[in-house]
């Protein structure tokens, strides 16, 4: 264990429950606000599948705009892990979907067809300026990017309390697109 992911760790520990300390009038408040920039960003879903994700821990609830996405024509899709050291796979996701409770909870589609993605939403635990990103600490988003031979529109999403000022991002780290909080859409520098 070097000195970096000791810090990691502690940024995940202590971000994390802040993020689950938000006051629910608040989180709903920079939920909404996120969730306009989100509808703004992806204006056009015509044909565009789109992976999005339950919440866990105080994320941002991506739900909302789900129904918004579908009338506009976009397919959804849900990430199921396969195991620990390969990528998520993605499966669609609609209305009604049988869902089965899978690791850590999360639930995922029973049975629906597994999907290439054009986008996909992402909840950070902590980003940076450059749009770094800190996960859970299983590197599963960075490995799923990493599978794509043409990068689907990575839009991160967090809160502002989220925010660092490097996250110190390692040759496996896959920079955001976008980053979307409550105050904004931040373009990067690997769009
Ligand atoms: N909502 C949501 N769904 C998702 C992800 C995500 O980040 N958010 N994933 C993105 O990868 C995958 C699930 N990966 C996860 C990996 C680890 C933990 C987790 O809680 N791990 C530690 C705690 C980490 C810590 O507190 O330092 C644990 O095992 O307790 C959760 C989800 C697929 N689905
Ligand atoms: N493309 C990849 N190929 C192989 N291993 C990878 C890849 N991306 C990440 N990893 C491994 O995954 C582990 C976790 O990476 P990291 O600390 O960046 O996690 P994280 O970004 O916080 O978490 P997550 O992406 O799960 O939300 C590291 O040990 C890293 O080596």
């Amino acid at each position: 264990m070097n000195n970096l992911s000791e810090w990691k760790k502690s940024q995940r520990k202590q971000l994390i429950s802040a993020r689950e300390n938000i006051p629910e009038k608040t989180h709903w408040e920079w939920s909404q606000a996120i969730s306009g920039f989100l509808r703004q960003e992806l204006l056009k879903p015509q044909k565009m599948i789109i992976g999005i994700y339950c919440p866990i821990r105080g994320e941002y609830d991506p739900r909302p705009i789900a129904q918004h996405l579908i009338q506009h024509g976009a397919t959804l899709a849900l990430p199921e892990i396969i195991d620990k050291d390969t990528p998520l796979c993605f499966r669609e996701w609609l209305p009604g979907t049988a869902m089965r409770n899978a690791a850590y909870g999360i639930p995922i589609p029973v049975g629906t067809r597994i999907v290439r993605l054009d986008a996909v939403i992402i909840p950070m635990v902590g980003f940076d300026h450059q749009g770094y990103r800190l996960g859970y600490g299983s590197g599963y988003f960075d490995r799923t990017l990493a599978s794509y031979q043409r990068q689907p529109l990575s839009l991160g999403v967090a809160f502002e309390i989220q925010r660092l000022k490097n996250v110190y991002p390692q040759p496996h780290d896959i920079a955001m697109h976008h980053v979307i909080t409550e105050a904004g859409i931040f373009q990067t520098k690997s769009y």
